[in-house]
Formats: C-alpha cells, sequence, structure tokens
C-alpha cells in the first residue's frame, strides 16, 4: 500500500513531510515522497519558505510507481492541476495551508481559488474556509476554536469528537495525511474522516505541543513485549518442574527505554508448580510489581540492553554447569552486605548487582546466592531477551 505524498521540509518535524510519513507510517502504509518546499521554521515560529521549482519535482514522480492516492501539503496551488494532468484517476487530497499558526503567509488566497476543484478533497480549517470560500469538496476542521469539541464538515456531514487539551502544531498535516491514508485503505471518505480524526486524538494523548506521532509508533514495543512473553511462555512451563523455585518464578522483559517495574513485561502472580506441573496464574502484562522486574531494571541502569531476567531455583549443580559451560556466574555473598545496604527496601539488589558488574567487568549470566534468613536461595539468569534467557537456563539443566 502507497500514498505519494508532496509536502514541504518542516527541520522540526512537527508538520510537512517528516509529519505526513510518520501518520502513513502508522497505518503501515509506505509513503512516496517529494519535497514541494524547504522551510526554515521550528516548533513555534516559520521564518522562510522557498516553493520547488515544479518540472524538478516532476521528474522525481516521473520514476516513481503511479500512486492511487496522492496527499498535497504545502506547495504552490499549481502543483495540484498539474498533479490532476499526470493523474486524472487519481484520488488527491490538498491541505492547504494559507498561514502557520504563528501567522506567516504560506500561500497566495487567489492562487488557491483558482486550484481547489483540481483535488477531490481540499482540508482546512474554518477560518481559511471563510476567506477561500466553501466548496463541496471541503473538509472544514475546527482550526484552533476554544471549546471542548472538536467538530470536522464534509457537505452535510458534521462529526464532533472531544478535544483533547492542548495546542498542538502540525495537526493539519497529521490529519490530512491520515484521511489519504484511510482512503488509500479504501475506506469511504466519511468513514476516512472519523478515523482520521479518532487516530489524531490517540496521538494528541501522547502528546505535549507538537504532534508526536512517534510516541504512538514507539507504543508498538508494548504489544512485542507481551506477545513475546506469552509466545515463549510454554517452553519456561516445560522446564518449570526442575526450575520453578518456591516463591515462584517470573520472566521479565523491559520495553527499551523502561525505568520503572511498570514498564516491563512480566506474569503477574507468577509461574508457579501445582501437582508437579508448572503453570502461570495470568497472561503477560505491564500491571503488577514484580522483583525480577525491578531486577531487570537495575541491570539495564549499567546495560540498557539486558532486558529480561528469569528467577530460577537455587541448585549447585546448576551452577558448577553454568561455570563450566562458560557462563559468566557472579556469588553474591549475603553475608557481606552492609548493613545500611540490608536495611533500605530494594537496596541489596542494586548493591548485589554493581558488586556482580565490578567483579566480571561485564553483564553476568547469571547471579546466585544461598538461603539467607528465610530468603530462599536462588540464582538470577539475565539476557537481551526471553529467548536468550532460556537458552541460558537449558544449558544449566543439561548435564
Ligand atoms: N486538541 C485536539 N484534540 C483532538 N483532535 C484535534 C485537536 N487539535 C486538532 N485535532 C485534530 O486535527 C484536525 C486538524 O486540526 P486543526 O483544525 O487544528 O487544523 P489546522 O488549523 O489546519 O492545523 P495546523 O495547526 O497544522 O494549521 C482536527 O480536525 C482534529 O481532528
Ligand atoms: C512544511 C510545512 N508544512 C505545513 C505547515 C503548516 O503547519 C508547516 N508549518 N510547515
Amino acid at each position: 500500500m502507497m500514498v505519494l505524498v508532496l509536502s514541504g521540509f518542516d527541520p522540526s518535524g512537527g508538520a510537512g513531510m517528516l509529519q505526513d510519513v510518520k501518520i502513513l507510517s502508522a497505518l503501515g502504509i509506505r509513503a512516496h515522497g517529494v519535497i514541494s518546499a524547504l522551510t526554515v521554521q521550528n516548533e513555534e515560529k516559520v521564518f522562510s519558505v522557498s516553493f520547488r521549482d515544479w518540472e524538478e519535482m516532476k521528474r522525481e514522480i516521473e520514476v516513481l510507481t503511479p500512486p492511487r492516492v496522492i496527499k498535497v501539503g504545502l506547495a504552490r496551488p499549481e502543483v495540484v492541476k498539474n498533479l490532476r494532468e499526470m493523474f486524472p484517476d487519481s484520488t488527491i487530497v490538498w491541505n492547504v495551508v494559507l498561514e502557520s499558526s504563528s501567522g506567516f503567509r504560506f500561500q497566495d488566497l487567489g492562487e488557491v481559488r483558482e486550484f481547489t476543484s483540481y483535488a477531490d478533497y481540499v482540508v482546512l480549517n474554518n477560518e481559511e474556509a471563510k476567506r477561500v470560500g466553501e466548496h463541496e469538496n471541503f473538509i472544514v476542521t475546527g482550526g484552533h476554536e476554544k471549546d471542548d469539541r472538536i467538530r470536522v464538515r464534509y457537505r452535510e456531514l458534521v462529526i464532533e469528537i472531544s478535544r483533547v487539551p492542548g495546542e498542538f502544531h502540525g495537526t493539519g498535516c497529521a490529519f490530512s495525511s491520515a484521511i489519504a491514508g484511510f482512503l488509500a485503505l479504501n475506506y469511504p471518505v466519511e468513514e476516512a474522516i472519523r478515523a482520521a480524526m479518532e487516530l489524531l486524538r490517540k496521538i494528541l494523548e501522547r502528546s505535549s505541543s507538537v504532534v508526536e506521532t512517534e510516541k504512538l509508533l514507539r507504543d508498538w514495543h508494548k504489544y512485542d513485549v507481551l506477545n513475546t512473553l506469552d509466545e515463549i511462555l510454554p517452553e519456561f512451563l516445560e522446564i518449570g518442574p526442575l526450575t520453578v523455585p518456591e516463591v515462584g518464578q517470573n520472566v521479565s522483559y523491559a520495553l527499551p527505554w523502561a525505568q520503572s517495574e511498570y514498564e516491563v513485561g512480566k506474569f503477574p502472580g507468577r509461574i508457579r508448580l501445582k501437582e508437579g506441573k508448572a503453570v502461570a496464574v495470568s497472561c503477560a502484562s505491564f500491571r503488577d510489581r514484580s522483583h525480577t522486574a525491578r531486577m531487570t531494571i537495575t541491570m539495564m541502569r549499567f546495560y540498557p540492553y539486558m532486558r529480561c531476567t528469569v528467577n530460577v531455583r537455587y541448585r549447585k549443580e546448576y551452577v558448577e554447569r553454568a561455570r563450566k559451560k562458560g557462563l559468566k556466574v557472579y556469588h553474591y555473598d549475603r553475608s557481606k552486605e552492609p548493613e545500611e545496604i540490608r536495611e533500605k527496601e530494594g537496596q541489596s539488589m542494586v548493591w548485589m548487582i554493581e558488586r556482580a558488574i565490578s567483579e566480571l567487568k561485564s553483564p553476568p549470566d547469571l547471579i546466585y546466592n544461598e538461603g539467607w534468613w528465610g530468603k530462599e536461595a536462588m540464582i538470577r539468569v539475565f539476557g537481551r531477551n526471553p529467548k536468550e534467557v532460556l537458552e541460558k537456563i537449558k544449558l544449566m539443566l543439561k548435564e
């Protein structure tokens, strides 16, 4: 699936081509991009615009796959007519940008009026629509109205949703690209508008002053972490009778940027032995606290790529095999733990990992400790991901 985008380059990434590509990527759509203007601007202010020459752009377009849907952003208005002549049957969505929100005049009103009829849909806000003059192919957005609803009008259709508090740079670009994307997915235009409004709301709920579509794209990792854990669980259950400790086992797998245990996927309620079989009390989730999740966060402070920790019951032979097979093993002797560390909640694990790293001068594959004052002896296995940790555990189980 592809959409051809002709739009300006906003180096701050809030509007223009960088934003268009993010929105289309969020819909799984490839963008073919031809820059139609260069700008000097940041999130707050536009300083200058220079439009590209059509002949140059045409040469770039001619070698690309002919597009079914085209999105036009900041460009000379005649570009829309030129595109119509090149692609009489394509759907053209034109986001008119008369002025930036900081008041910079982008396009000439008369020129815009002259070329609106060449687009299938013209997206503009109500202030712009009043100035350009109504047309049946206009999709009119609320602009920067102050009430708590967002309204979009297309012919007799008016769609309303709740406004996300705040002012965001780049909403017009993002919204019109989302419409183009949903049209490319064969949504009828009314449904494309509705879906685009919903998508923008989801993005703006994650944004501060700019449309931060990258935050939405980033959240794919949440799906990947939980899916990875759920997919690998049966393999951990299979060896569970040999590995699950009295207190239960957890497989903790962190998001790439995790700094809190709630950004670490885990099995709330842990993996436990029931009548000799290992069972997980629940499927993978980011909710609840977990000791192994806190260990992962601690390890990631030193080695951000070490995103997985699993606790395993202690067996002398497991540790001996690990050493024999070349795994980096650290023995944590709790009796050497300073009093002030032992007293502070969660500090002993930091201390344990810091000692291991300073001794091994690299990430440990496993840290073990014997039992201590009612605490079960334990082995913690570390790795980049659950698959890697599972392999290390299997090395410990095999002669
Ligand atoms: N605060 C908000 N909450 C929810 N949706 C919003 C918000 N602001 C904008 N949108 C979505 O973005 C669409 C376009 O926004 P807007 O009306 O601000 O366009 P614009 O004025 O052309 O934007 P720009 O600031 O890029 O010039 C709206 O129709 C709506 O779907
Ligand atoms: C490149 C570009 N396109 C559109 C807008 C409108 O916000 C902008 N500021 N910059």
